[in-house]
């Protein structure tokens, strides 16, 4: 099951930057907009040390040593000297609040699109070993955690850098021996944080884990209302959910224990510093050792130096559940690809629609064999059937067909070209399917209709709602084609959805057409409705029709019946009859006895 396993040995900033290459400017410009900011923020305790300097010293103050003569005029000096300061200050914020931002807007469509280009390409045993909550959660929640990361987060860990150098190098510089009281508490808030960063990791690993069990729950349910409804399940169900919801609570109230902690305690280390220095550096400017603006300066500085540190747990608790996040993200792009597209592509019109399989056997993930040593021959433009019992592998032979899954033996080829060297989406765009489950998606009639075929031409869309006999019900509805089917095409019946499927399969144009019970939950006037349908279209194609009714198959140039996975019988629905044997039973069971 896919969890939010990160690779083994990387660290999470390292590859997301990995993956931000083309940012890579960006990134630069950003962070040299931070630095300067912070440089030019830091200035204000200077300016307090030099107005001091100042006041106290008058004419021999450092303005005075470098040509401001008077106090008015080094008054007037200190006014522009802040004025372009703080312009300055406010500029580089305006420049690193838009680069950041836009960074993180250009990250999250950049990760988004990407994961789900990825997604999309990954086999159906990976759907069917994760669930869908838990990648809405990627796809949505981690992606913009990161994004919020990037917007705030990013550049408050670069100023803090920055802090700590340019405010301890100045400390170093003018008073060595008092910057070493500042510089005390820093080991021990370095130490507690990368604990505390460690200890919390993977309480936000199951924080994030929750919240996509969570989102399964919810919309599992939301897409089974009716089942819930049907079966007046809804205190159940509304129980199942506080459970989830308290475990998701619980797990958030863990590394918000922990997280709350952190805090109080640097604050403590921090006041012992700053204690310190009022007291070791107050002696030295009383004594007349220190200028008192020097004094001043390094009284308000420390507080620069250290108080930012407090953030420090904040800073790192952001980090570290975007990091999780992004570990997530970056495990769903980097899952690997089961089945690879070949190179071959094969134009659709040109395919004649020959099927061969050759000594197949398949096997579902931690399930028994499902398909053994299967051999089939199917000539262009003919009909076949497959009948047998429910669960015999009839619907895996087809996912087969489509590579949905891999093969663990033999080879299936269509036109004497094995699927796997063939490009998965040529292979595709030779095969239409109707299934029992039709899946219409959110859209007009029309748009569903069209779904796979681009730019085609509305007579087309008719022409096939035509055929597939659609077109009296789509003219009885309010706005005709331009009806919105709703979310699953739940606004119309069964017997329509798939009449819809029929027109969107015959508007595809493949050379192989594949049925698969593809009107066993309809009435009998849509499925004979269907079957006319068929009759005109698998003329020109080589057509396999899956079914439990065997009226279906009829007239098939061959049907095979399947057992466990094998062919046990095969032959004309004639032929089949004289062998009397299991399609004889079969047959004699559905036509009520009477027909031999
Ligand atoms: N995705 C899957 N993962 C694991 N096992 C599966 C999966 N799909 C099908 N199976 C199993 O493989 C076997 C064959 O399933 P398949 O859907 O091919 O049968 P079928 O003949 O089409 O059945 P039906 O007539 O009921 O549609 C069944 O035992 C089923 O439980």
């Amino acid at each position: 099951m896919y969890k939010s396993k990160s690779k083994k040995g990387r660290i999470p900033l390292a590859r997301l930057l990995s993956n931000l290459k083309s940012q890579k400017r960006l990134i630069y410009s950003a962070i040299i907009c931070s630095t300067l900011n912070k440089f030019f923020d830091l200035a204000p305790p200077v300016l307090i040390g030099i107005s001091v300097d100042v006041v106290v010293r008058k004419e021999s103050s450092w303005l005075g040593s470098i040509g401001f003569n008077t106090v008015p005029d080094q008054l007037i000096a200190l006014s522009i000297i802040s004025f372009l300061i703080w312009t300055a200050e406010s500029f580089f914020e305006y420049l690193y609040g838009l680069m950041w931002r836009n960074l993180a807007q250009k990250t999250q469509h950049y990760l988004r699109i990407k994961a789900y280009d990825h997604l999309q390409k990954l086999e159906m045993t990976f759907f069917e070993s994760d669930n869908t909550g838990r990648l809405m959660t990627v796809l949505n929640d981690d992606i913009n955690q990161l994004e919020r990361f990037l917007d705030e987060g990013a550049n408050k860990i670069i100023q803090l850098i920055i802090t700590v150098f340019i405010v301890g190098g100045a400390m170093i510089l003018l008073a060595p021996g008092i910057a070493l009281l500042a510089f005390i508490p820093i080991p021990f808030i370095l130490w507690g944080s990368i604990r505390f960063q460690k200890n919390l990791a993977p309480r936000y690993r199951e924080v994030r884990d929750r919240a996509g069990d969570l989102a399964s729950r919810l919309n599992n349910n939301l897409s089974g209302m009716l089942t819930i409804k049907s079966f007046a399940t809804e205190d159940w169900e509304l129980e199942r959910l506080r459970l989830d919801s308290n475990l998701y609570q619980e797990s958030n109230r863990k590394a918000i224990k922990l997280s709350a902690a952190f805090i109080p305690l640097i604050r403590f280390a921090i006041l012992f510093a700053f204690l310190a220095i009022l007291i070791a550096g107050g002696f030295q400017s009383w004594k007349g050792l220190m200028p008192v603006g020097t004094y001043s300066f390094l009284v308000f500085i420390t507080q620069r130096l250290l108080w930012p540190l407090t953030t420090l747990g904040h800073i790192l608790d952001d980090y570290q559940r975007s990091m999780a996040s992004t570990n997530r993200v970056l495990d769903l792009i980097d899952t690997p690809i089961k089945i690879k597209t070949g190179k071959v592509k094969l134009d659709p019109f040109n395919v004649k629609g020959a099927i061969t399989f050759n000594n197949i056997d398949f096997t579902y993930e931690g399930r028994s064999q499902v398909i053994k040593n299967f051999n089939l021959d199917i000539s262009p433009g003919k009909k076949i059937g497959i009948v047998g019992a429910t669960g015999s592998g009839k619907s895996t032979l087809i996912k087969l067909l489509l590579r949905l899954y891999k093969i663990s033996k033999g080879s299936i080829e269509i036109d004497n070209n094995s699927i796997e060297s063939l490009d998965l989406k040529s292979l595709r765009r030779c095969i239409a399917l109707v299934s029992q489950e039709t899946y219409l998606f959110q859209g007009t009639i029309e748009e569903n209709i069209s779904y796979g075929s681009q730019n085609i031409d509305k007579s087309k869309i008719k022409n096939a709602a035509d055929i597939a006999e659609a077109t009296e019900f789509i003219n009885q509805l309010p706005q005709g084609l331009n009806t919105i089917v709703g979310e699953r095409g739940q606004k119309l019946s069964g017997g329509q959805r798939q009449r819809i499927a029929i027109a969107r399969a015959i508007l595809k144009n493949a050379p192989i057409l594949v049925l698969d019970e593809a009107t066993a939950s309809v009435d009998n006037e849509t499925e004979a409705a269907i079957q006319r349908s068929l009759k005109k279209i698998t003329t020109s194609c080589t057509t396999i029709v899956i079914a439990h009714r065997l009226s279906t198959v009829i007239d098939a140039d061959e049907i095979i019946v399947l057992d466990k996975g094998k062919i046990i019988e095969k032959g004309t629905h004639h032929s089949l009859l004289k062998n009397r044997d299991f399609y004889y039973h079969l047959w004699k069971i559905q036509a009520g006895g009477n027909n031999t």
